[in-house]
């Protein structure tokens, strides 16, 4: 198809946002008012694509995006430490202009109002992994989904005893109180897990409002609150569905989220396994080196499907990198490729010492020429770029392993829900 003009700026009309979106992930349409559908994307941050050769349907725009305002937990000090992050959400192309560039100038103006709006990192989960790495984002962490059978046994002596100590007790809270509870859960826990993600207060009232069109016959969702020492220490977000083979109940549980150190996990996934008439526990999201993998062994899990997680995209090399320390000193000159970002491309100075890292602008010889994905990749320590470089994917320079022996850390970076 021949190429079009695109311009992309605010949207400044809600009703024509959610149609676009209705129509490209083609869902019933809601009855609740425009401005709660499009709750946890704030006004400013709704962008449209226009095209400027050629008719198009005015009740749609041809491609629209919205960014929510988030923040990432990045390594630091052996834990986790919170920082801004461009939540890339409600990304989507008009069937008729689709394959004609309007996504890759939707992204363009996303990497630049990002820079401008002095956030370093952008970070997204995509609907399909092939979209966004030729756009500069890297697969930064990654997780499986699995399923185990009710009354699973979990082994796990070192945290038997804090676990026991730990109460479930389902949320009796609705509305803006959930809303806090939740968020307060959720910002507590991830603090200390690199990889996570949690949204403003918007973003919580979006996911946890369930309309009655996308409810239907379902179960309300449940959350399960852990409790120690009259604190929340994590949770588990789920929902049941009924089944019955042979007067035999076969019931799912389907976990939507799960927040806790190891021993809350543990409290919570007993609870979990424990619900009457299911027979089958589904788990989301869960880290490759989830605790839970040791008290399983691998074979104790069925329908075990890995997936990519969280993509980020640095936007701003010298401001990302102070924000998390790092595992070993380094000091190479990257020579970065971002086509998107002419203040970000060409020769930075990536300088590591005593786990400070910083990037100053050079003219010295580049040691290896790095794509802007890369990076992005490695900045949660998941992204191994040694194995990129292995997979003849990065440049076969010894720069690529000083810095990856820098950005890695001792766990892969998790990361628990969607957005
Ligand atoms: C963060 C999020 O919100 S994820 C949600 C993404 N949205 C969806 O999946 C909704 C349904 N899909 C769509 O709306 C569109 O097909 C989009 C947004 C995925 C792509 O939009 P388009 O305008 O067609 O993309 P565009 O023409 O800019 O393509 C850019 C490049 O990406 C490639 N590409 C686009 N979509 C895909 C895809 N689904 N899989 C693989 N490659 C893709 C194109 O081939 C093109 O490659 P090239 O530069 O080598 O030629």
């Amino acid at each position: 198809m021949a190429s079009q003009t695109v311009v992309v700026d605010r949207a400044d009309d809600d009703e024509r946002f959610l149609a676009t979106d209705l129509l490209v992930w083609f869902d019933e349409p809601e009855s609740a008012p425009t401005a709660t559908q499009l709750e946890g994307v704030p006004p400013d941050q709704r962008f449209a694509a226009r095209v400027e050769d050629g008719a198009h349907d005015p009740a749609t725009y041809p491609g629209i995006y919205g960014v929510r305002p988030m923040q990432l937990s990045v390594p630091y000090a052996g834990g986790g430490r919170w920082v801004p992050m461009a939540g890339l959400t409600w990304v989507g192309v008009h069937p008729d202009h689709r394959r004609r560039g309007v996504l890759t100038e939707m992204l363009r103006h996303h990497v630049e109002q990002t820079h401008r709006e002095g956030v370093a990192v952008s970070g997204l989960h995509a609907s399909e992994a092939a979209i966004y790495g030729r756009h500069g984002w890297g697969l930064a962490s990654q997780s499986t989904t699995l399923s185990l059978g009710r009354g699973t046994t979990f082994t796990a002596p070192g945290l038997d005893e804090t676990a026991a100590a730990t109460t479930t007790r389902l949320a009796t809270e609705t509305g803006d109180d959930l809303v806090r509870r939740t968020i307060e859960c959720e910002q507590r826990v991830g603090e200390h897990q690199p990889g996570s993600v949690v949204g403003d207060e918007g973003y919580y009232r979006a996911v946890l409002r369930e309309s009655p069109e996308r409810l239907r016959d379902k179960e309300p969702r449940r959350m399960l609150f852990a409790v120690r020492d009259g604190v929340d220490v994590g949770l588990a977000a789920f929902r049941r569905t009924h089944k019955w083979e042979q007067h035999r109940p076969q019931g799912t549980l389907e976990v939507h989220a799960l927040f806790g150190d190891p021993a809350t996990r543990l409290a919570l996934l007993r609870r979990l396994v424990d619900f009457d008439l299911m027979a089958t526990v589904k788990l989301p999201e869960t880290a490759l080196d989830d605790p839970l993998w040791s008290w399983l062994g691998p074979r104790a899990a069925s329908d075990v499907l890995p997936a990519d997680n969280l993509w980020v995209r640095l936007v701003d090399l010298p401001a990302a990198l102070p924000l998390r320390s790092y595992a070993a000193d380094c000091d190479v000159v990257v020579d970065l490729v971002d086509p998107y970002a002419p203040w970000h491309a060409g020769r930075w100075r990536v300088v590591v010492d005593a786990g400070e890292g910083r990037a100053e602008r050079t003219d010295a010889a580049a040691d290896v020429e790095l794509p802007v994905w890369a990076l992005g990749a490695a900045y949660l320590g998941g992204g191994n770029l040694l194995a990129h470089q292995r997979a003849g994917l990065l440049p076969d320079a010894p720069a690529v392993g000083e810095l990856w022996r820098a950005f890695r850390t001792d766990l892969p970076p998790a990361t628990a829900i969607g957005f």
